[in-house]
Parts: structure tokens; sequence; C-alpha cells
């Protein structure tokens, strides 16, 4: 086990509070010292009880030594009713500040491409994980095996120096195979725990599958598509390719025991018979025997128990998951908000909409090998509503979460009033995404009460006349109205008095957040096809109320229903990387341009009954 590891394993000590974990620590010393001390005690009571038998009534001679044994008894009682509640406090608290630790790690990173990519989110997994199974251990586990371990040899050098005291080779003997056992344990569990965690990624796909046989909404799918004996087999697969290398590890190590076993017992046998035959030849005392014999078997005791082994072992993986996490996501971090809520003018000082440009920006996913965008210039005017418009997969959403700074343009960059946006002299994209709100195409819904669904985290107190504004535009008031419990009502069937919306009632609760922060402060509006999920008579009564709520606010709008752009003040089009056309939908239509073919086939199907989405169409104006 590297050094390393373990002194930080030990750093993590410091979580827990210094009170608590002196007391700890003394507690463990103290217990640690008691087979010495019980040896030494023992021999005494030994001794005194021949000279008891040599000099009959002299029960002082006794007393001591008796009194010392019980003592040492006594004590090693009430250290381990101690122990239990200091260990637990600080098990409590250790894994509580890595708990906190690893989330503001992972909402510190300005950027989420790190946080996308599969080798992140295993060690996510990997010291997140709540141990489920006994070889499975927490970052408190090995910190207090790392402690425990420190105090027991500290412990060991005492019961050495009383073995000492009697024959010096006796540490020699029993301590040299000892250590081989506790040298040979810990290889094997570092080994152990090296190819558990080399199966993470099938441990990760597994804890997919099973959640996807138990979920709800995926459950209609699994009963409808019928492919539960699929589904099963698919996380059996995953279960056995992890854990098949583990087991195998532990046939081959169970097979190895009898190293380890012989190398305990020999010479501890050995040494019993010698010192036996000692006290036969008259050549030791029964005392010395007694004391041998007892500071013997706790040296073994303590070294040839394994679960600090296990324990040090099985977090190791933690401790190292946790440093590669920390380069990988520290290099893209900052401290995260204390707050992480909509944004507020007043915390910027900035009450205008700024000008927006994407200056020569290409953008590559991470493993890809095309760009989706390439190139694209664009500026987007204070205030303005613009739409953007382009088939499925052109970089809509793409273009939005380069604007949220989610992501860094690989050439090329984003500006606000002139300044990157990810510039950490300006604040970085954190300080940038307090002047903006974006409805994102797959919108999260929170387990919260529509309330806080709309106010989502906003600091300080919530701002009822905002609020108000906000469940109008967006239309949410009729919603809200028909909740058991109006705007309190929790927004999940799982949790107590709560219920189930729709899509397009969620919706409008998403569509209220972004007018709660629009009047609140935020400068620039990003809607990602906002209202995908709702009938085209709601979307044209929203789109009419939204544009009364833009409250001067810039407005970026991706919609595959060109009708509801038609009244933007500049549409673009997005097509192989760059803006492939920009104007008016007046002066777009009259160019006769991939636009004008797009919307005239939306505007015939509509005419024929038909959806007037883009998926179905090319933008050569042709049906698919
Ligand atoms: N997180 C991601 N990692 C890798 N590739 C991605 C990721 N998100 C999107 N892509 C790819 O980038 C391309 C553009 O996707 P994007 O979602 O921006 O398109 P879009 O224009 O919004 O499409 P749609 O109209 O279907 O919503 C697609 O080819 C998609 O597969």
């Amino acid at each position: 086990m590297r050094v390393r590891v373990r002194l930080l394993l030990l750093r993590r000590l410091a979580d827990a509070g210094l009170p608590v974990v002196a007391a700890l620590a003394t507690t463990l010393l103290v217990q640690a010292l008691l087979p010495a001390a019980t040896a030494v005690a023992t021999a005494a009571v030994v001794s005194a009880m021949r000279r008891e038998g040599e000099d009959p009534g002299a029960l002082s001679h006794l007393a001591t030594p008796l009194a010392l044994l019980g003592a040492a008894l006594l004590v090693n009682v009430a250290l381990k009713a101690l122990l239990r509640p200091l260990a637990t406090l600080t098990k409590i608290r250790i894994d509580g500040a890595h708990r906190l630790r690893v989330a503001r790690l992972a909402m510190g990173a300005g950027t989420i491409d790190t946080l996308e990519q599969p080798r992140t989110q295993d060690l996510l997994r990997q010291v997140t994980r709540e141990p489920s199974v006994w070889l499975e251990k927490s970052i408190s586990d090995g910190v207090l095996g790392q402690l425990r371990t420190v105090v027991q040899y500290l412990g060991l050098a005492a019961t050495a120096a009383v073995l000492a005291s009697f024959a010096w080779w006796l540490v020699l003997v029993l301590g040299v195979p000892a250590v081989a056992v506790r040298l040979l344990a810990i290889r094997r569990w570092r080994r152990h725990f090296r190819i558990w965690s080399a199966g993470l990624p099938d441990h990760r796909s597994a804890g997919y599958w099973t959640e996807v046989s138990t979920a709800p909404a995926e459950g209609k799918e699994v009963r409808v598509f019928g492919f539960a004996d699929w589904l099963v087999g698919r996380q059996q697969r995953h279960v056995r390719t992890h854990l098949g290398p583990v087991w195998a590890d532990d046939r081959r190590a169970g097979l190895g025991q009898w190293l380890p076993t012989v190398l305990m017992f020999v010479p501890l046998a050995a040494v019993y018979v010698i010192v036996a035959r000692g006290v036969v030849n008259g050549a030791a005392t029964v005392a010395t025997e007694v004391a041998i014999l007892t500071a013997a078997w706790s040296v073994y005791a303590t070294l040839i128990s394994l679960d600090d082994v296990v324990n040090v072992a099985g977090a190791a993986p933690v401790v190292e998951a946790y440093e590669e996490l920390a380069e990988r996501l520290g290099a893209v971090s900052r401290p995260a908000p204390a707050v992480l809520g909509p944004p507020v003018a007043a915390s910027t000082g900035a009450t205008a909409p700024p000008v927006l440009r994407f200056e020569k920006v290409v953008f590559r996913y991470p493993g890809a090998d095309r760009p989706v965008l390439d190139g694209l210039d664009l500026e987007i005017r204070p205030g303005e509503w613009l739409a953007v418009v382009g088939l499925n997969g052109a970089g809509k959403s793409t273009l939005v979460k380069l604007l949220a700074g989610l992501y860094r343009p690989v050439a090329g960059r984003v500006t606000a009033d002139g300044v990157d946006i990810h510039d950490p002299v300006a604040g970085g994209p954190a300080a940038w995404r307090r002047r903006l709100t974006v409805v994102f195409q797959d919108f999260v819904r929170y387990q919260l009460a529509a309330v806080d669904n709309v106010t989502f985290g906003a600091p300080g107190p919530v701002d009822a006349v905002a609020l108000e504004k906000a469940v109008t535009r967006s239309g949410l008031a009729p919603v809200l109205e028909r909740l058991p419990r109006g705007a309190d009502t929790p927004l999940s069937r799982t949790r107590s008095g709560g219920v189930d919306l729709s899509g397009g009632q969620w919706q409008h609760v998403i569509l209220a957040r972004a007018c709660y922060a629009v009047h609140t402060g935020a400068r620039v509006l990003v809607l990602d096809e906002p209202t995908a999920h709702l009938d085209v008579r709601t979307e044209s009564e929203v789109f009419d109320r939204l544009s009364g709520t833009r409250n001067g606010a810039t407005t970026v709008l991706i919609s595959h229903r060109l009708s509801t752009v038609r009244g933007a003040d500049r549409i673009v089009l997005l097509a192989d990387g760059v803006i492939a056309e920009s104007g008016t939908h007046e002066e777009l239509t009259a160019a006769g341009g991939r636009y004008a073919r797009l919307f005239k086939i939306q505007a015939d199907r509509f005419v024929q009954g038909y959806d007037d989405r883009l998926e179905g169409s090319t933008l050569d104006g042709e049906s698919r």
C-alpha cells in the first residue's frame, strides 16, 4: 500500500474535529497497550500465587497484582463501550465532509464536458458509493482502519518490549512471520480491490439496467415492448463481467491460504513448546511462561486481524479515484457558489442586456471526429428576439450550451460585451450564468413543491410580485389551481401528497421558472424548444404572453415549429456548423432559400392537418 495513500487517509481525520479524534486516538491507544499490561499483570498474579503458596496467609502478595489485572480487564470493557459511539461519530463526520467535497468538486467545474465523460462518471461512482456489500468500503472505513493500524503498532511495540524482556529472540521468531502474514494479506486485498475497481464500468451498466427494471417510466416501455427477459439477461451479463474476475481472485486466494496458516501457527506452537520445556527444566518460572504466552498470543491476534487491512485496502481506490477526479475537475473548477440561484442583476451590477457574439466558434464533442459548429459567427444585439432554426442534429442545443458557458469552444470565443464568457478575470462562466436563464430541451423535473420548482434556489426570500407575473405569463396559473395544495404541492407522486404533471404542464412550470428569472434580473432568456409538449393553441397563447414578459431581455428561441418563430426580430438558420441564412421571416421567405422551402412545407402540411415540425423534412424541401 502506498504510504501517500495512508497519509491522505490520516489527513481526513481532521474532518472529524480535534476533540473527537483526540478522544478516539486515546481510547485506541490505551486499548492497544492493554495486552502488554495484561501480560505483566497476569505474570505478577501467578508469581504472587507462588509466594502465597510459600507463605500462606500473606494475602497482601496477591492483592496488588490482582487489582492490576482486574483494572486492566475493567478498562478494556469500558473502552469497548466508549469506542463504538466515538468511531460512529468520526465516521459520520468524515463521510459527510467527503460527500460535500465531492459535490463541490462536481458542481464547481465551470463546464460540463469533463463531467459527461464516462471515466469521470466512473470515478464519481467510485468516490460516492455507499458500501452495499462488504467488499465496498467508504472513505471513513479506510481512515479509521489506518488510525487503528498506527495505534496497534504502538501497542505491539509495548508487547514486543515485554517479550524481549524475557528473551530477545522471541520477538524475531514471532514478529517476522506475523509481519509476513500481514504483508501477504495487504497484497492480496490490494489486488482484490484493484480487480473490483477495474470492473466498475460494468458495475455502472448493471446499475443502469437495474434502475430501468424498477423505474415506473421505463417500466411502461419494458412492458409494452416486452423486453424484460432481454433486460435481465443484459443486467446479469454486466454483473458477471464485473464479478467473475473478483470471484476468481477469491478462489485463488482461498487456495493459497495454507501459507499464512503455516506462517501463523508453526512459530507460535514452537515458542509454546520451548517455553513449556523451559518451565519443566526449571529454566523459566510459570509466571514467565504465562507472561510470554499471553504476550505472544496478543502479538498474533493483533497482526493477523485483517479487518483494518481490508478497510484500508478497500478505501485506497476511493482515495485514488478522488485524487484523479480532483485533477480532472479541479483543472476546470472554481469553488461552487454558495447558492445556485436564478440570475440577479444586482449581484453583477448589470442592468442592460449585453451584446453577445460567437466569434469563429469551432466546437467538437470530446471523442467526436466532426465538429458540430465549424467557424460560426453570430452577433445577438441587446434586447433582440432571435430565433434559431435548423434540422435535427444541426447543433442548435449545442449553441445554447456554448452560450451558457457549459462547454468551451475548441477555437474561437463567445463574448458578452466583448469579454470572453470563460475569462476568469470577469468571473468566468459561473458569473456570466447569473445574467442569463435557460429553458433546456431536456429540462429536469425536480421533486420539489411547484413554487420551489419555479423560484428554484433563489437567494433570499421569494419575490411575490415576480412570482405572480411568472405564473400568469407562463400559463402556469390554471395548472396550479387544479393541484391539491396549489403551489405547495410536491411535483412527484413519490412524495407524500405529491402529484405527477403531464409533459405540457411541466413545460408551464419550466417556463414560469424562466419568467421568474427574467423578472428578478436575468438579461438573456434562452428557450430551447420551450413549447414542444404544448398543443398548438396553448403554444400560441404562451408565446403571446411571453413576448410581453421579456422585460427588455435578449431572447434566443429555438423551435422546430416555424409558426412560432415568424414574429422574431431575426431568424438564423443553422446548417453545416455555420449560420447559413439570417433575416426576418419576410426577408427569408422572399429570398426563397432553405428557410423559405421549410416554411412552405410546414405551412402546406399544417393546412393538410399534419404536425408542423421539421423532423420529417429535409432542407432541400423533400419529404423523407
Ligand atoms: N453531450 C454530447 N456528446 C456528444 N455528442 C453530442 C452531445 N450532445 C449532442 N451531440 C451531437 O452533436 C450534434 C448536434 O446536437 P444538438 O443537440 O446540438 O442538435 P440540435 O440541432 O439541437 O438537434 P435537435 O433539433 O434534434 O434538438 C448531434 O450530432 C449530436 O449527436
